[in-house]
């Protein structure tokens, strides 16, 4: 079972990475903007054999060459360390 992300510090690198806080929801979200169609739902197919992995799954959002991804834990109603470690999977990901 996740747990709730105490250490708030652990956000600092994403966020100078291009995740922001959302507004009103305590989540991470970011929008990848790729070269064309192929490249972005090629990202999203390795994402997501990640996010199998990890039994861990985004919300996203795509249209034509660009994902927009928000992380949270609905188990726990917010941001844990699963959603650390899924966006810092993602931005390697996407190189
Ligand atoms: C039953 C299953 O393990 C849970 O529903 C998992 C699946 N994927 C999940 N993904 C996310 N983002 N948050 C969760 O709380 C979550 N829970």
């Amino acid at each position: 079972m996740a747990q709730k992300l105490t250490d708030r510090a652990a956000l600092d690198p994403l966020l100078a990475n291009g995740w922001a806080l959302v507004d009103g929801r305590d989540a991470l979200e970011k929008t990848y903007t790729f070269a064309n169609f192929i490249d972005a739902f090629s990202w999203m197919t390795r994402a997501a054999i990640v996010a199998e992995k990890m039994n861990h799954h985004p919300e996203w959002f795509n249209v034509y060459k660009t994902v927009r991804v928000t992380l949270t834990t609905h188990d726990v109603g917010g941001l844990s360390d699963l959603d650390v470690t899924l966006a810092q999977k993602m931005d390697k990901l996407a190189g």
